[in-house]
């Protein structure tokens, strides 16, 4: 037992450090995915954080080349009762343990994760810090009190520039805000004509790519602190079609007046049911997030829910009433995970289309 877990609760948990040993303070969360510990640690949505699974085995098809979110992990630390050291999948290049090392993730094994988990739920989100064995628990506590995470996430891991990826189908501008790299994937395999931008990106300079559709994306943090992207949002309302994921529906949902505030745990794993409540159908999905849009706040709005979560009754989805704009909570790609709600992005495609048969330009007159 050469590493502890401290939350600032003042519990400790005693394990084995894997990955790197450097210390680290994060918002500590866990995921109920039995798979995807690789996704998960690359998904830029989880900037910073510590996060552990209930599942009691990571690490065991390796790392392969294929599944990651991201060119560097974002992810703060991860927590887990069994790390696997001999991994068995034909596409592993490297185990979980040296991974972490070179990405300089530190992690923590053989902890009860589920004992850890129930303290979670019980107590709501709870910061805690990755540390040595020897290290003071009531300074890491103190120190835990004042710990914030950064309210500047979304500019840690947007992309500084903006760039192009050439398809011949409908031109979409996707909004980075800390895109999975398989929303790109997805986007790219429909042919999308595609133009990332950065999250600062003015709403000038989105039109300035005469886009068909923008795709608001997921991301880390608190949507509240991206002021100027509700601002561009609201600006681009009714002028372009609009697909907010995660962080992008919820600052649809802000730029429209609803309110977006903190959960209790957040709801993170592959096993999340949500019911659409146009088909009366229920979904397995993806999900991976620690706010929620409030459903009081979205009676003074022209946002009717869509779908909802059939655990705790939150809203998953949301479209507007009078223009193209919807969006969804959970990820429609479902990756890792169950791919049920990948035919938003077919809605989403049939929308541009709709919009921009009705919307020709004049014979001879600029968009
Ligand atoms: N799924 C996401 O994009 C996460 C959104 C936001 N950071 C949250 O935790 O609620």
């Amino acid at each position: 037992m050469n590493r502890k877990l401290i939350l600032e609760n003042g519990a400790v948990f005693h394990g084995e450090g894997i990955g790197s040993d450097k210390e680290i303070k994060g918002e500590v969360v866990f995921t109920t995915s039995m798979t995807g510990y690789q996704e998960t640690l690359s998904n830029p949505s989880n900037y910073g954080q510590i996060v552990t699974w209930t599942y009691p085995l990571a690490g065991g098809y390796g790392i392969n080349r294929d599944d990651f979110e991201a060119l560097n992990p974002a992810a703060g630390g991860m927590v887990v009762k069994e790390s696997a050291e001999k991994p068995s999948n034909f596409r592993s290049i490297s185990t979980l343990n040296e991974w972490l090392k070179l990405k300089s993730i530190p992690g923590i094994s053989g902890v009860d994760t589920r004992r850890l988990t129930l303290l979670l739920r019980k107590e709501g989100s709870l910061r805690g810090c990755i540390t040595a064995a020897d290290a003071d628990t009531q300074t890491v506590v103190n120190e835990l009190k004042n710990f914030q995470p950064s309210c500047d996430q979304v500019g840690q891991v947007s992309t500084k520039n903006a760039y192009h990826a050439p398809g011949n189908g409908h031109r979409v501008v996707l909004m980075d805000f800390g895109a999975k790299h398989s929303l790109s994937r997805q986007l790219i395999g429909q042919d999308c004509d595609m133009f990332v931008l950065p999250y600062h990106a003015t709403a000038d300079e989105i039109f300035s790519y005469h886009p068909d559709g923008v795709v608001l994306s997921n991301g880390p943090g608190n949507p509240e602190d991206l002021e100027q992207a509700r601002r561009v949002v609201q600006s681009l309302i009714g002028k372009v079609p609009i697909f907010g994921i995660g962080l992008g529906y919820q600052l649809l949902a802000l730029a429209c007046g609803a309110n977006v505030v903190k959960m209790h745990t957040g709801h993170r794993g592959s096993n999340h049911p949500v019911k659409n409540l146009a088909k009366n159908k229920v979904d397995i999905t993806y999900q991976n997030h620690g706010y929620v849009v409030e459903t009081d706040s979205l009676q003074e709005t022209d946002l009717e829910v869509t779908h909802v979560h059939i655990n705790d009754g939150t809203p998953e989805g949301v479209s507007h009433r009078a223009h193209p704009a919807f969006g969804v909570q959970f990820y429609p790609e479902g990756a890792p995970g169950p791919e049920d709600t990948v035919e938003l992005f077919d809605d989403f495609i049939e929308m541009m289309e709709t919009y921009n048969n009705q919307n020709q330009p004049i014979k001879g007159m600029e968009r």
